[in-house]
């Protein structure tokens, strides 16, 4: 495969070793010469390379071609300098693994054929392993050798989110099959989010035994839930998910939107790090998580459309919040919109380095 040219060394000889990279030190609450920073879906649409990459190759095609994956993958690091890649993937593609029927429609995400609704319906969602994701191994190792010293991300979604697909059929605003599934079949709604929470533990142990230096469970729709509701139908099976990966020793992050009300319980989870969206401040999620935990986060990603002059003052307030919690990742509040410019994302990566180096 031939590559464009390099803009930036994928491997710099500053930080020896992925897991001793300042993403994995800052996750740590340890001290860093700068803030790392990357940037959620910052592989994708909005580069150029990816689009030609992508050109007549479905998505989930995409996802399961170790080749193209370690490029797609590794494209935002030589363009950015960001401190890390994440793996290019999706969170459906661990479904799709096990022999779920879905496909990831342009434009609108996840589709899944036969939504699940019944006790039935569990028996469509066998158990990951391993050897039910070759490719991915593969992909991740390819990857790794090729970043270098940059730090690989992997990730997945939690249980929550994925239920909403499989239970909605795909994406929905409302959520309205699901909570009436949670409420009306507890029992089934446990069985359902516990086999879940298996799929993702096993398809991040696979990354990071691969050699990811991170993970991130993503919870993109849970933020649709009240406290009481994360807490009783949600929580145990995050915590499972996180706490399945603990003797990794991968810093674990989690994410979620709109979930200003349960960060101190997302947190609490078995998160390293808590992802912030763009509605609640640094400033008040570092106070809701009692200082106890790094901080990731958390521009508006609707913010780089802005003039520069107005942009540089937001990311300067974001690093200057983030010097209160024990650690730091500069990221957007939610992905890279699809219209960005990717010039004013390297802009922002310079200036994070920039302003707080030590
Ligand atoms: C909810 C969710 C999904 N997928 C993901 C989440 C959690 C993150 C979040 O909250 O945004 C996670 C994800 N999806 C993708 C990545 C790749 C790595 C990266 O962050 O750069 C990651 C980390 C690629 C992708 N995932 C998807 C694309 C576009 C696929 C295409 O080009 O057809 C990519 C590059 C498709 C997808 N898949 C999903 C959605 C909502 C969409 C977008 C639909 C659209 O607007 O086209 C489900």
């Amino acid at each position: 495969m031939t590559l464009p040219a390099a803009s930036h060394d994928p491997s710099p000889t500053s930080s020896p070793s992925p897991s001793e990279s300042i993403l994995v030190r800052a996750a740590r609450g340890e001290q860093v010469p700068h803030t790392p920073v990357w940037f959620m879906r910052q592989a994708g649409r909005s580069l150029p390379e990816y689009r030609a990459l992508r050109e007549g190759v479905p998505m989930l095609q995409a996802c399961r071609t170790p080749d193209l994956v370690t490029e797609i993958t590794v494209q935002p690091v030589r363009r950015h300098g960001v401190d890390a890649a994440i793996f290019f993937s999706d969170i459906v593609v661990p479904l799709h693994a096990v022999g779920v029927d879905l496909d990831i429609v342009p434009g609108t995400g996840p589709v899944v054929a036969q939504p699940f609704r019944t006790r039935a319906d569990l028996d469509r969602l066998p158990e990951l392993t391993p050897e039910t994701v070759p490719d991915i191994t593969q992909a991740v190792r390819q990857t790794v050798s090729e970043l270098g010293a940059t730090p690989l991300i992997g990730f997945a979604g939690a249980p929550f989110t994925l239920a909403s697909y499989l239970v909605e059929g795909g994406p929905s605003k409302t959520h309205q099959h699901t909570k009436a599934l949670m409420y009306g079949d507890p029992e089934l709604w446990n069985d359902l989010c516990a086999r879940l929470a298996q799929i993702s533990g096993a398809f991040l142990r696979v990354q990071a035994e691969a050699g990811a230096s991170a993970v991130q469970l993503f919870d993109s729709w849970v933020g649709a839930l009240p406290r009481a509701d994360y807490l009783r139908f949600v929580e145990p099976h995050s915590r499972a998910v996180l706490e399945g990966v603990a003797d990794l020793g991968v810093p674990r992050i989690h994410f979620g939107v709109v979930t200003g009300e349960l960060l101190p319980d997302m947190a609490a989870a078995g998160a390293d790090v808590i992802g912030v969206d763009y509605r609640v401040s640094l400033t008040d999620a570092v106070a809701r998580t009692g200082g106890r935990y790094a901080v990731q986060g958390n521009l508006d990603p609707a913010l780089v459309f802005a003039p520069w002059e107005a942009l540089e003052a937001k990311v300067r307030d974001v690093v200057e919040q983030g010097r209160q919690a024990p650690g730091h990742i500069f990221n957007l509040g939610h992905g890279v919109l699809p219209d960005t410019d990717p010039t004013v994302l390297t802009r922002v990566v310079e200036l994070v380095h920039e302003v707080s180096a030590r």
